[in-house]
């Protein structure tokens, strides 16, 4: 047995890693509505452009007046003020507040010139429209914001790569970003080789399955902020995937495929890659499952051609597609987060390389507990859709002990 197909060079998981990460170019930004930006990833750098309050705010509703005035204030020994005005939110004060004087203002109103402090309308008496009684002694700046408490002018509040959500499209609204600069979406067209798939719509005939890996892994590219494109299921024909794949690299910015990289016959992308012209950056992986995920160069951008198992299909685009995306998409943290966890049973692994089971992870009482979240064969699908982690069982041939202390990658990091 000779050829390229049995010829393959070993790579780690971590070089792997970094050989995809190497061709990491930021992709061309586009400017958006703000709540079309939602889930996006910010292109641009934003800094406050002004003071937050620009305006000495009142932090209540109440009555604006000179603290010195309330001195001894008491509900037995009230003071009594004269009200100069009332002043609703959104308006600018008409007079100053001076000496025994007080403005009736609303929460998130301008406090006018004089006064130092609000007291709350429940510490006093209105006595006339005129007049009003309070029965607090107040502090200077009390229940007023200053300008600027919240933010100052230049401070940096959002960094390039980080997803818009809640708190970031607060920050862009109250800078008045209506329109947000984001990275475009990588469009990322995913190809399922093999002659026994059927497309999903279809019924079930003897030897033959449905697509579910093109599915998956469009949610997956979804997920990670990329534009999914579903191309139709290719046949175990070395030239009419090689052409397939070639129109397809005019249109998108990365194409995924699944099936056909192992040893089998008709192991379709094999006979791609003993053909073209691109350049395998590797073609073995010591893990489980997927060993077999290979990588291209061609024609100026990247084909991850994933295992077609679905559970080396997943994983092979957790650790190297997903992290490619986010680089792309100018997120620094690219691998997954991680943590350490205690493993709830033995766990018992045939082959010498790591490996990478689909798990579920609880707190117990201040510990990371995980165990798989279902059987975790690398042909097995149903337990995706329970897993939030990926459990790290160490290379070597005996698995790992309950009780171990094992790395966890996070899956759902939404944060990040
Ligand atoms: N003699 C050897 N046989 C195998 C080896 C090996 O080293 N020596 N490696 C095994 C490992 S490990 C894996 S992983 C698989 C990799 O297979 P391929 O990537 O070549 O994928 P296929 O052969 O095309 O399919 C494998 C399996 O997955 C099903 N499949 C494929 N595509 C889809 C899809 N889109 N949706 C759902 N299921 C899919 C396919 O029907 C097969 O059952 O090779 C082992 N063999
Ligand atoms: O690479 Mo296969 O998925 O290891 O079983
Ligand atoms: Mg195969």
């Amino acid at each position: 047995m000779t050829g390229y197909r049995f010829q393959r060079k070993l790579v780690q998981v971590e070089d792997a890693q970094q050989v995809v990460l190497h061709y990491v170019r930021l992709q061309e930004t586009e400017e958006v509505g703000l709540a079309e930006s939602f889930g996006r990833r910010l292109a641009v750098t934003v800094t406050a452009n002004h003071p937050v309050p620009h305006f000495r705010r009142s932090g209540v509703d109440g009555y604006a007046l000179r603290a010195a005035d309330s001195i001894g204030s008491t509900p037995g020994q009230p003071v009594k003020l004269a009200v100069t005005e009332m002043i609703p939110c959104g308006t600018m004060p008409s007079l100053p507040v001076g000496k025994g004087q007080a403005a009736r203002i609303m929460t998130g109103a301008v406090v006018p010139e004089g006064a130092d402090a609000v007291i709350m309308i429940e510490m006093t008496d209105i006595l006339a429209d005129q007049e009003v009684c309070i029965h607090k002694q107040m502090a200077e700046g009390d229940n007023i914001t200053p300008i600027g408490q919240e933010v100052v002018p230049g401070e940096v509040l959002l960094q390039p790569g980080r997803i818009i959500r809640s708190g970031e499209a607060a920050v862009l609204a109250t800078f008045g970003f209506d329109r947000v600069r984001v990275f475009r979406k990588p469009r990322v067209a995913i190809f399922s080789t093999g002659s026994e798939l059927l497309e999903v719509g279809l019924p079930l005939e003897p030897g033959k399955i449905r697509n579910s890996n093109s599915y998956m892994l469009a949610a997956q590219v979804t997920e990670t902020g990329g534009e999914p494109v579903i191309m139709s299921v290719l046949p175990d024909e070395p030239a009419e995937v090689e052409r397939a794949l070639l129109e397809a690299l005019e249109d998108v910015d990365l194409i995924i495929t699944t099936g056909g990289v192992s040893v089998g016959d008709k192991d379709v992308l094999v006979d791609v890659f003993e053909r073209w012209d691109g350049q395998l950056l590797f073609n073995k992986i010591a893990m489980r499952p997927g060993s077999p995920t290979s990588v291209g160069f061609w024609r100026g951008k990247l084909l991850f051609a994933l295992s077609g198992n679905p559970g080396a299909s997943f994983v092979g685009f957790e650790l190297f597609v997903r992290p490619y995306i986010k680089g792309i998409l100018g997120c620094s943290e690219r691998t997954h987060a991680e943590t350490k966890g205690y493993l709830q049973d033995d766990y018992a692994k045939g082959s010498a390389y790591p490996r990478y089971v689909r798990g579920t992870m609880k707190l117990q009482e201040g510990r990371v507990c995980v165990e798989p979240a279902g059987k975790d064969k690398s042909s097995i699908m149903r337990s995706i859709k329970d897993a939030d982690c990926l459990i790290h069982i160490p290379a070597g041939g005996r698995g790992a002990e309950r009780e171990e202390l094992v790395r966890v990658l996070l899956l759902n990091e939404t944060h990040i």
